[in-house]
């Protein structure tokens, strides 16, 4: 019985040991904590129920779960709520494959056997949590295996805004190719500037890294906790004060989780602290700027420019006032959309939800 598990963990680490900074072997070897209980069911073959809540969660979690567990997938895309809530009854495990509201109704809706959830995403702003909770649910999410592509992304995004990619493009569109001007569509530069991030963890880190090939000046930060002094070392990196960011930085990167305490803190008191020559990048959520604000800003030029792979609302309505700037760009929250981190987060989040059946420590836990 324990050797089945132990096999089916084995076969985990084989296929996901690419999955960089991941610490799958010492948990997976270890085994855990196993509950006598949860053993015995995990020993009679299939006799979990898991639904996965969205049609197109990778094979590579649905592989993974189907070998101890029966699989019930929502099939609607956009996923109809209806559909959810009738296939979720019952079930032991959910992989929450999309951004929908996991909340008190679905968990009724679930019922009390419901042992082990897992998000398939690093921010978990659409979960009840503290509902959850209540409930003793174990919950996981998917961070650190989209740190690099959203890293990128937002490496992308400073460029792309710093150096007026959306204008310039406009200018070809609109026949206003005016190249024989010498300050035509002139940037910021990268090299010797301060680079401020709000939010200072594995995502903004990992830009952190790639910036460092830009011969940048330093590297600010804030954060409610400093981050570990080899961490500073490695990147240079100061923690300062929220005003101090803002005054100081060439580029503000937004990192950080949405929160209570982080939302709408970008507002017109903050950009009114930041330089004029300012490049504000956001990869986080879409609330926590005052997008009012952050366009009466740009359209007054009292930042230079603004890169956002998040906007609020998601999906931004074609009509949005802010697409008519030319300052911006924007594009529709794909920092982790690559093929390779898609599949990643679905074996992230499959093994989750098998720790939490087998009554394990999930290996991303929400809480
Ligand atoms: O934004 C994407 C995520 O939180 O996974």
């Amino acid at each position: 019985m324990l050797n089945r598990f132990i096999g089916l963990s084995a076969a985990i680490v084989g296929r996901s040991s690419r999955i960089s900074g991941f610490p799958f072997s010492p948990l997976l070897k270890a085994g855990g904590s196993r509950n006598q209980s949860q053993n015995r069911t995990m020993s009679a073959g299939k006799a979990f129920k898991v639904l996965v809540t969205h049609p197109e969660v990778p094979q590579e979690g649905i592989d993974l779960l189907k070998e101890n567990c029966e699989i019930i997938q929502v099939q609607s895309v956009p996923i109809n709520r209806a559909e959810l809530l009738e296939k979720i009854r019952g079930v032991d495990g959910v992989l929450w494959g999309g951004h929908e509201p996991l909340n008190a109704e679905a968990l009724d809706a679930a019922g009390p056997q419901l042992k082990s959830i897992s998000t398939m995403s690093a921010g978990i702003d659409y979960v009840d949590v503290p509902e959850v909770k209540r409930r003793k649910i174990p919950l996981g999410h998917t961070p650190t295996v989209l740190n690099t592509a959203v890293a990128d992304l937002a490496v992308g995004l400073l460029i792309a805004a710093s150096r007026r990619f959306h204008e310039g493009r406009k200018t070809i569109d609109n026949d206003k190719w005016e190249n024989y001007h010498l300050n035509w569509l002139l940037g910021q530069d990268i090299r010797d500037s301060t680079v401020g991030f709000y939010g200072f963890g594995g995502i903004g880190q990992a830009i952190a890294k790639r910036l460092s090939g830009f011969d940048i000046d330093k590297v600010l930060y804030t954060t409610r906790r400093r981050v570990h002094k080899e961490i500073e070392e490695e990147f240079n990196a100061k923690k300062v004060d929220f005003d101090t960011l803002l005054a100081e930085s060439d580029f503000v990167v937004i990192a950080s989780p949405l929160t209570k305490d982080t939302q709408g803190v970008f507002n017109a008191t903050a950009f009114n602290k930041m330089k004029q020559t300012a490049v504000l990048v956001n990869i986080a959520r879409g609330k926590i700027v005052n997008q009012d604000d952050l366009y009466e800003a740009l359209k007054s030029n009292r930042i230079f420019s603004a890169g956002l792979d998040v906007t609020d609302p998601e999906p931004l309505s074609p009509k949005d006032k802010l697409l008519t700037l030319d300052n911006v760009v924007v594009l529709p929250h794909i920092g982790s959309a690559t093929k390779r981190t898609r599949a990643d987060m679905s074996t992230i989040a499959a093994h989750n939800v098998l720790r939490g059946l087998a009554g394990e420590p999930m290996l991303s836990p929400a809480y």
